[in-house]
């Protein structure tokens, strides 16, 4: 039988120090638990800290688009350098995979990376994957690395998600570790602020953001300290941190595909007739949509917003927006098996 799958996602701020230089404890760490782990598993680790390890080296630092390019294109092989330190003392060569957006977007693309993974895990080497900040402009970014994660973890069908979080996991508003969470909904969210680290992206919003969808999905996730305990070997066993149960996911692939890797292009906002209607998993017509925001072409991903402009589905337009604004009779805009509910 072949190994479970296990994603791990490391954040700027649990694998560096404040003035961006990579911890190196925390590395020998990682590399040491990792090591316990892999006769066991298939796993990829997402490390952010390319950005945090190069700035220092680009002058006046701001951390304008530019700046956080040139500082991932320097801070990359010193990151992955030490990585490949402190895998090698365990005998583990690890591999670099830097992603971009389209490698999720285009399924074919995504199945070269699927094999890529699995020549590396057949020869025990362990992908290492970041976003190729280098040639990411801000339409096509991922918003932060805990997508990325969520993309590999529900394109693989891991078994598990681990998140590290400077934090040791959720947070309640006494600042005691929440243990479970059986679904997040808006009680969870109400406990987060936007505060976030000086050196990470996301926060824990995004890890709620992208832990909704990846346990709406069927993915057990688990949100966690790495200074706690055995870290990653205790957030696997869910002794520490915040385990977020999955949900039961009925999804096919192409599905799961079109909720995690697809580039959304526009927007419908449905009015309420329509929105009862595709959660009913009925098609969406036309006249059921009050307005279309950005623009889209046949065949492109759209995200459908009810009338209070909250996103309630992902699905893939049969019409483009010009098609279906210069038409006097309804169209439908999505077939009911393109469309994926949130
Ligand atoms: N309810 C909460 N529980 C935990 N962290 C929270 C909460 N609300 C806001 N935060 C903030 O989210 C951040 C957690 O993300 P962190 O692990 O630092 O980021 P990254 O992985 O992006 O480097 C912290 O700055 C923390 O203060
Ligand atoms: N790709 C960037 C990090 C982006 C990111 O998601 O950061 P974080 O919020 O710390 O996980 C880097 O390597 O610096």
């Amino acid at each position: 039988m072949s190994k479970p799958i296990l994603v791990i996602k490391f954040g700027s701020s649990s694998i560096t120090h404040a003035n961006g230089e990579v911890n190196e404890q925390t590395l020998e760490k990682i590399a040491s638990q990792v090591a316990q782990l892999q006769p066991n598993h298939h796993i990829v680790l997402v490390s952010s800290g390319a950005v945090a390890a190069g700035k220092s080296v680009i002058k006046n630092y701001k951390g304008s688009l530019s700046e956080r390019k040139a500082a991932a294109a320097v801070g990359n092989p010193i990151l992955i350098a030490k990585y490949n330190h402190y895998f090698q003392k365990y005998g583990i060569s690890i591999a670099q995979s830097l992603c971009e957006r389209h490698h999720f977007s285009q399924r074919g693309q995504f199945l070269q990376l699927k094999e890529t993974y699995q020549e590396l895990w057949k020869n025990g080497v362990i992908p290492i994957a970041n976003e190729n900040d280098v040639v990411s402009n801000v339409e096509l970014k991922f918003s932060d690395n805990d997508e990325l994660a969520t993309l590999i973890a529900t394109g693989f069908g891991a078994s598990k998600l681990l998140i590290s979080t400077s934090v040791g996991g959720l947070l309640d508003s006494q600042g005691a570790i929440i243990r479970q969470v059986k679904e997040i909904n808006s009680e969870v969210l109400s406990v987060v602020s936007t505060d976030k680290s000086s050196v990470g992206l996301g926060g824990m919003i995004s890890k709620l953001t992208f832990t909704r969808m990846a346990t709406r999905l069927g993915i057990k996730v688990v949100i966690f300290g790495l200074d706690q305990g055995d870290g990653i070997v205790d957030a696997l066993n869910e002794k520490i941190g915040t385990v977020f149960e999955a949900q039961e996911a009925s999804l096919n692939s192409r599905q799961k595909w079109l909720a995690t890797g697809s580039l959304i292009r526009g927007k419908a906002v449905l009015d309420k007739g329509a929105a009862k209607a595709i959660a009913q998993r009925k098609s969406l017509l036309s006249v059921g949509v009050v307005e279309y925001l950005g623009d889209f072409e046949k065949g492109e991903v759209i995200e459908l917003l009810d009338s209070q402009k909250v996103p309630v589905a992902i699905a893939r337009a049969r019409c483009s927006k010009a098609e279906l604004q210069s038409s006097t009779m309804s169209l439908e805009v999505a077939h009911a098996d393109d469309i994926v509910l949130w």
